[in-house]
């Protein structure tokens, strides 16, 4: 529930700095914190807890307007080494209003000695980021990912999958001076249509992305929204999304997706959605095929349809692929690497009004270490995937976030 208390806070600093001191207060003190901007919002927002132990739930959250308030970031898979958070909203910041701050009761009870610790900042803090405990995953050559691709295809033609979404990381090394809200803000910049955020958690480390994939929202209006995201092609130079004209294994890739989340609504014996699309989308340099599902709340009996839609969807064929668990058992079995929170989902619930929850799929995003980032980029496979375009759509995938690292 969001029962946050607003109070008036005017700090002798600028909205940035407000933002950036609240970041090493979390930080320096060994807490988490995540930041992100809606898409087409123009102010980004954070939460910060102080509760740490509280974040490590175990759960995917629940989305009813009456649960807890925070920033949920999940894995693709629930593991020891990658932990489901909830990050609970003790103290949440909005740039577009910078002279308050919503506590928690948890906050305001702590008061004085949170005003004492923010004062006693350095101007310009350094912001000890978390790092992940885990090692930094294998990388695949081209020859690797290639043979991924084709060990892939042949899952399909013999029929032990429908479906399956092959994945890559990359190690590339910082650049010098690197800036970590620096390139929070180039990336809002970029993508003014992405989710972009940063999330920095104790045993997680620090993630940084700008998303296209909606994988549940429920919104102010009452109505609970998903997408089939899936199909890439590049945004040609002075093409519009429009024009762009998609192959039949595309057009299937992205069918199936579309099928995937019909199926979680027939499991629930839900049929009052509405369908949209699919049109042509374009995410920074790429664009996608989507179709757009909605359900409005205030007309059927489904008082937990986000949260139920929610345990149904993730992970969904635009990351694991259908079935889904033999998809999945492909993706253990083959990978080769950790996906950790690539393709996990990430977003804020209740935060900051309750009954609005908006969590995203984790994609096109890198995870921060001390002297380089980790890039991540899948790719869905059908029977017509062809190794070498395979490895050439990671790549163009991999520009989006990469573009920070310039
Ligand atoms: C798995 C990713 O993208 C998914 C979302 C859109 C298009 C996709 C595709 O064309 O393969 C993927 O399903 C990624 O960006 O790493």
């Amino acid at each position: 529930m969001s029962s946050l208390q607003r109070l008036p806070w005017h700090p002798d600093l600028a909205p940035a700095a407000r933002q950036r001191q609240l970041v090493a207060l979390a930080l320096s003190s060994g807490r988490p914190v995540a930041l992100w901007r809606l898409p087409g919002a123009s102010h980004a927002r954070l939460c910060l807890s102080l509760r740490v132990e509280a974040a490590y739930v175990g759960l995917p959250p629940a989305l009813e307007a009456t649960s807890p308030a925070g920033f949920a970031f999940f894995p693709f898979q629930d593991s020891d080494q990658n932990p489901p958070l909830f990050l609970p909203a003790d103290l949440f910041f909005d740039l577009a209003w910078p002279d308050e701050i919503q506590v928690s009761a948890t906050a305001a009870a702590r008061l004085p000695a949170l005003r004492q610790q923010f004062m006693a900042l350095p101007v310009e803090a350094s912001l000890p980021w978390h790092v992940s405990p885990q090692p930094a995953p294998a990388a695949a050559s081209q020859p690797e990912y290639e043979a991924l691709v084709q060990t892939g295809v042949a899952a399909i033609a013999s029929g032990q999958v429908q479906k399956v979404v092959s994945s890559r990381a990359v190690r590339r090394e910082l650049p010098a001076g690197f800036d970590v809200l620096a390139a929070f803000e180039e990336l809002q910049a970029r993508y003014p249509n992405a989710f972009v955020s940063v999330v920095s958690a104790p045993g997680v480390g620090t993630w940084l992305g700008a998303t296209p994939e909606v994988l549940a929202e429920v919104g102010a209006d009452g109505v609970f929204r998903t997408m089939a995201l899936a199909g890439t092609q590049p945004l040609l130079p002075g093409h519009r999304p429009s024009e762009a004209i998609w192959r039949q294994k595309e057009i299937e890739e992205q069918a199936l997706v579309a099928r995937y989340i019909v199926n979680c609504f027939k499991q629930l014996r839900l049929r009052e959605y509405q369908e949209t699309g699919p049109r042509t989308v374009a995410a920074g340099e790429v664009l996608h095929l989507r179709t757009d599902f909605a359900v409005d709340l205030r007309k059927v009996p489904f008082a937990t349809l986000g949260t139920d839609m929610l345990r149904l969807l993730h992970p969904t064929s635009a990351v694991g692929g259908m079935p889904r668990q033999a998809a999945l058992d492909f993706i253990a079995r083959h990978e080769g690497y950790d996906r950790a929170y690539y393709s996990g989902f990430l977003g804020p619930v209740n935060l900051p009004d309750a009954g609005v929850a908006r969590l995203y799929v984790n994609l096109r995003c890198l995870q921060l270490r001390p002297t380089e980032a980790i890039l991540y980029a899948g790719t869905g496979l059908t029977v017509d995937s062809d190794p070498a375009r395979e490895w050439q759509e990671t790549e163009l995938k991999l520009r989006t976030v990469g573009a920070i690292l310039k």
